[in-house]
């Protein structure tokens, strides 16, 4: 089992530290780890965001765990030599068109969120987005108009293709758990949401016990903090699953909580290749400070071992010593604790 290490720049090498130490103390037979550099410290040292050679170590290994990449230095660059081109190319390179973004208050803890406790209780929601399409990967550029103003413009579009393959991503996992499904969109002002729309509707056929309904982002975006139990599955594209994402950790407490898994097609000996990194950035803000949670790094490699290594038993003891730790009130400034990360991540694998 190889497993590419991509920690990129700010707090990614930090939590990703963390989740490395996590993996290697469960003693995994036939572990192997390569290390990458990626994003702004990739662009320093190779002149490119994504240089080849980690793109190749990525193709060659089982799994890829990722930190994050983005650096206020290069906020000037040409935007193809800037670090969040290296995560888009990894997804895009990679076929990696399903972004699994799990957010769930874990029971005995909705005091770390915001909510009321009553409605936080009822969030557990499995954001399934889209992630090698939509707006993000449109031809994209700027122009001047006839009255000589400067404009910038970026093509938002789906092709069915894309739509239908995402669409039964969410529909088994809605099935498998007997969850509902919600799609989200924009339909009532985007042509690209309604083709998205009647997409889904065309899917929803094949599955007949999946409960299935549709709406709007803004509304969506709404009802995840007013009445998160009205969510199990939600199925959306690349630009609102972002942003439902951030929203949806927020609900959980932080964005230092929240993983993912970015699957492709891919079947490997030992399940499907996949990317696992946190939903967050590299948080410039607190970056070098040892003050980063490295839970969403931590739960996205449980997320590996339960997708890219089918090893469910090691990613559930993985999850509860997360849920031990948090319980038992050892949590960074996120969270309101004064605990670093070094600490965060010790106390989990004393709990493993
Ligand atoms: N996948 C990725 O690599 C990824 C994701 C999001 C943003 N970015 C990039 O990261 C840079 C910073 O972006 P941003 O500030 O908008 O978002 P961010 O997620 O990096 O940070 C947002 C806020 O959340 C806090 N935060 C984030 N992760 C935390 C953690 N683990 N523990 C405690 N606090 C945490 C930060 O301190 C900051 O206040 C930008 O360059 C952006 O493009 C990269
Ligand atoms: C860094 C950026 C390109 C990325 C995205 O928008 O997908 C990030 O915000 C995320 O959520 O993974
Ligand atoms: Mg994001």
């Amino acid at each position: 089992m190889k497993i590419a290490i991509l920690p990129g720049d700010g707090i990614g090498p930090e939590v990703t530290a963390e989740a490395v130490a996590v993996l290697e103390s469960l003693a995994l037979p036939g572990l192997t780890l390569f290390e990458g550099d990626v994003g702004g410290i990739a662009y320093k040292r190779h002149g490119v965001p994504l240089p080849d050679e980690t793109l190749d170590m990525a193709r060659a290994a089982d799994a890829v765990l990722f930190g994050a990449v983005g650096d206020p230095s290069c906020d000037t660059l040409e935007r193809h030599l800037r670090p969040e081109q290296a995560i888009l190319g990894l997804r895009k390179h990679l076929g990696l068109f399903a972004n699994l973004r799990p957010a769930r208050v874990f029971a005995g803890l909705e005091h770390l969120s915001p909510l009321r406790a009553d409605i936080a209780g009822g969030l557990d929601m499995l954001i399934v987005r889209e992630l090698t399409g939509d707006v993000y990967f449109g031809a994209k550029g700027r122009r001047v108009s006839e009255a000589g103003e400067h404009e910038g413009w970026d093509a938002m579009s789906y092709a069915e293709h894309e739509v239908r393959r995402i669409a039964h991503v969410a529909f088994r996992a809605a099935a498998a758990g007997g969850h509902p499904l919600t799609s989200v969109d924009k339909a009532n002002v985007l042509e690209t949401s309604q083709l998205w729309r009647d997409v889904v509707i065309e899917v929803a056929a094949e599955y007949p016990d999946v409960e299935l309904d549709h709406m709007y982002v803004d509304n969506a975006a709404m009802q995840v903090v007013s009445h998160p139990d009205r969510f199990g599955v939600v199925l959306t594209g690349n630009l609102f699953g972002d942003i439902l994402s951030d929203l949806a950790s927020a609900a959980v407490g932080s964005i230092g909580l929240l993983p993912s898994a970015s699957l492709g097609e891919r079947e490997t000996a030992f399940g499907t290749f996949g990317l696992y990194e946190p939903i967050h950035g590299s948080a410039p803000d607190i970056a070098g400070q040892g003050k980063a949670n490295p839970m969403a790094t931590i739960l996205s490699a449980a997320m590996m071992l339960r997708h890219s290594f089918g090893m469910d038993a090691e990613a559930a003891r993985v999850e509860n010593a997360v849920a031990a730790t948090l319980a038992d009130g050892i949590l960074g400034g996120d969270l309101g604790g004064s605990h670093g990360t070094a600490a965060i991540g010790e106390a989990v694998r004393a709990r493993l």
